[in-house]
């Protein structure tokens, strides 16, 4: 059985149901549950706060788990990132009243707080700068206006919370973040089942090939064919059918979403027509 943990609740709890729900895993009833069982595909899941998850698989208790990269930079636990899923993105980052602090060198003989210790500690001596650090569980945002600290460091996503504070952030991003898989740093193959972690990363692998391509099919003149073909190469190759229509053929290509449309305009400016895109519901490359 591979025992795999889940945020149970906050920013990450939903995207990471969805995907597991989409990689075609049977997911917990309520949000109330702490465990779940697939057994048809032998996968145990455990509910857990998404800053404990990294901690739990460094111990090699869990076999897996979806947390931030963030929150398990913070942990300090043992763990590798093997997948990045996509969702959850945020940068992390310091602030403080504009003209108070601007830059890192500033925050020398400083408070600042945070929810992160261990990512601002890792930056701040990778910057060579002494601050006092302020433990905070959240709402961080606060602790300037409170008299609790001169600066913080904090998820930001959209930048509301910050500009709501009347707060700007100084220095470059500390770190990137989104949701991950981790596993135990050198987990030894004996450990987890080997088959069953592939199978997982594959159907999430592809999981995110389907969110990330549609199916791009369109009809075009034989002697425009390399010239549409470099437009929409594909992932290995695209497939190119004889149509019925003496000198044309049809072509079938996996596209970019994001790229998509600015495709499919230099695709009929090219002279194709028929041109259709098609989601993907599952795919294993
Ligand atoms: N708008 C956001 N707010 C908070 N975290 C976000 C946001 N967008 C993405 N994330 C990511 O979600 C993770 C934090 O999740 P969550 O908010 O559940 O943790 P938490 O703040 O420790 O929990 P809680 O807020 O319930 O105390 C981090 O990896 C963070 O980068
Ligand atoms: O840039 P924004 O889109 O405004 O999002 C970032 C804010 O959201 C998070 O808070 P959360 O809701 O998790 O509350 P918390 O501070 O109590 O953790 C984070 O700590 C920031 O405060
Ligand atoms: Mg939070």
């Amino acid at each position: 059985m591979l025992r795999i943990a889940v945020p149970n609740k906050g920013a990450l709890s939903q995207g990471a149901t969805d995907i597991l729900t989409e990689a075609g895993y049977r997911q917990r009833r309520s949000s109330r549950d702490l465990q779940s069982l697939d057994a048809d595909n032998g996968v145990e899941f455990f509910y857990l706060r998404p800053g404990d998850i990294a901690t739990y698989v460094a111990s090699g208790d869990l076999d897996l788990g979806i947390t931030g990269r963030d929150l398990a930079v913070n942990s300090g636990a043992e763990v590798d990132e093997v997948l990045a899923l996509g969702f959850g993105r945020s940068t992390f980052r310091y602030a403080a009243r504009p003209g108070d602090v601007d830059s890192v060198a500033g925050l020398d003989g400083k408070r600042i707080a945070t929810s992160y210790p261990g990512v601002v500690r890792r930056d701040l001596e990778a910057h060579g700068v002494k601050t006092e650090i302020v433990k905070l569980a959240g709402a961080v945002e606060n602790a300037i206006a409170l008299g609790v600290a001169d600066a913080i460091a904090d998820v930001v996503e959209t930048g509301t919370t910050l500009k709501q504070a009347g707060l700007a952030v100084f220095g470059d991003p500390i770190m990137h973040s989104e949701a991950v898989i981790v596993r135990k740093t050198a987990a030894d193959a004996g450990q987890a089942p080997e088959r069953a972690v592939e199978q997982l990363l594959r159907r999430l692998r592809g999981v995110l090939v389907a969110r990330s391509y549609v199916m791009l099919a369109y009809d075009v003149r034989a002697e425009l064919l390399e010239a549409a073909v470099e437009l929409t190469p594909g992932i290995e190759s695209p497939t190119v059918s004889p149509l019925h229509r003496e000198g044309w053929v049809a072509v079938q290509s996996m596209t970019e979403r994001a790229d998509l449309h600015r495709v499919m305009d230099a695709l009929y400016d090219l002279g194709a027509r028929g041109i259709l895109a098609s989601n993907i519901d599952a795919s294993r490359l």
